[in-house]
């Protein structure tokens, strides 16, 4: 999320970030106009800015950075109407930088941690836990820039459950999504944690493989729908997987163009599969 999305997502009753951070700004430029003018130390009220402006971002209502404002602005005024007496001033100061600094790590920790939860959010499927389409494609991309630098092989698996859609007509939705459930973690317990295992929707799942050849890639298969198929029985799921892959010596023109190509392997077992039970 670019940081400018983020700043004018944040709500803050009736403002928006933008026009309290700008607020914050004026009043901070204001006290340093003070500052200049009655002339004290400005170093230590330009500490001021940064808690400000993260209680400006993080908190949900106005009053706060509006009340830490009005805080700040009453020791000012009572640091200047002081400033004959060194001890006093010293003290304010001190005091306040103390709580604002403080303030101001607790505030971007906070901030920090949301930022990260979100953006996990943002890149994992919420009912495996695996990469999402989206996230699967940034992998890609970075192994394509890999490859074109460096040379090499890399490969990607698609994975696709046969007849998933009776078992969810048959024994409901929720057993449904215990074999989603079942099928990630049984492909990332049997791929190298150098491989990259994402759900890309519905029943399709895909893996890139680094360093992986065409040779690699059969073994894998065969390995993958032994262990697939072990699985699906130990829960009592009757339920199997195509699996098609594409090994790439030269990179492909994109990271859709790699998905499409592992993907169309994958259709044409699942058509193989298909004729040969009918
Ligand atoms: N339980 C569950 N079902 C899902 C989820 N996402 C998609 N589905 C279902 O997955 C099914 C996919 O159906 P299809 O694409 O026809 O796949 P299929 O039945 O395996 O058919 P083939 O691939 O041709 O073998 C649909 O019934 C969707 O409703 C999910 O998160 N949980």
């Amino acid at each position: 999320m670019r940081f400018s999305h983020f700043l004018s997502s944040v709500p803050l009753g009736r403002f928006r970030a933008r026009t309290v951070l700008a607020l914050s700004i004026v009043v901070m430029l204001g006290l340093c106009i003070v500052d200049i003018v009655t002339p004290t130390d400005i170093r230590l009220h330009v500490l001021y800015v940064f808690p400000l402006a993260a209680i400006a971002y993080h908190c949900p209502q106005v009053w706060m950075p509006v009340l830490g404002f009005v805080v700040a602005i009453i020791a000012q005024l009572l640091t200047v109407y002081l400033q004959q007496n060194f001890k006093t001033v010293f003290i304010i100061d001190g005091v306040l930088a103390v709580a604002s600094s403080t303030l101001a790590v607790v505030l971007s920790r906070r901030l920090r941690a949301s930022y990260i939860a979100i953006a996990q959010l943002a890149d994992t499927d919420a009912l495996t836990g695996l990469y999402n389409r989206r996230r699967f494609q940034s992998v890609i991309d970075a192994e394509l820039r890999r490859q074109v630098r460096y040379g090499g092989v890399f490969s990607i698996l698609a994975i696709d459950l046969n007849d998933f859609k009776r078992l969810n007509d048959t024994e409901g939705h929720h057993a449904g999504d215990q074999a989603l459930v079942l099928l990630a973690r049984t492909l990332q317990a049997n791929t190298r944690k150098t491989d990259c295992v994402a759900r890309l929707g519905g029943d399709e799942f895909a893996i890139l493989m680094p360093q992986t050849t065409d040779e690699n890639c059969a073994q894998v298969r065969k390995q993958l729908s032994i262990e697939i198929e072990r699985a699906m029985i130990s829960e009592g799921f009757s339920i199997s997987a195509s699996i098609g892959y594409v090994a790439f010596k030269v990179a492909p023109g994109s990271a859709s163009a790699a998905l499409q190509a592992a993907d169309r392997e994958m259709y044409k077992v699942k058509v193989a599969r298909k004729s040969s039970t009918i």
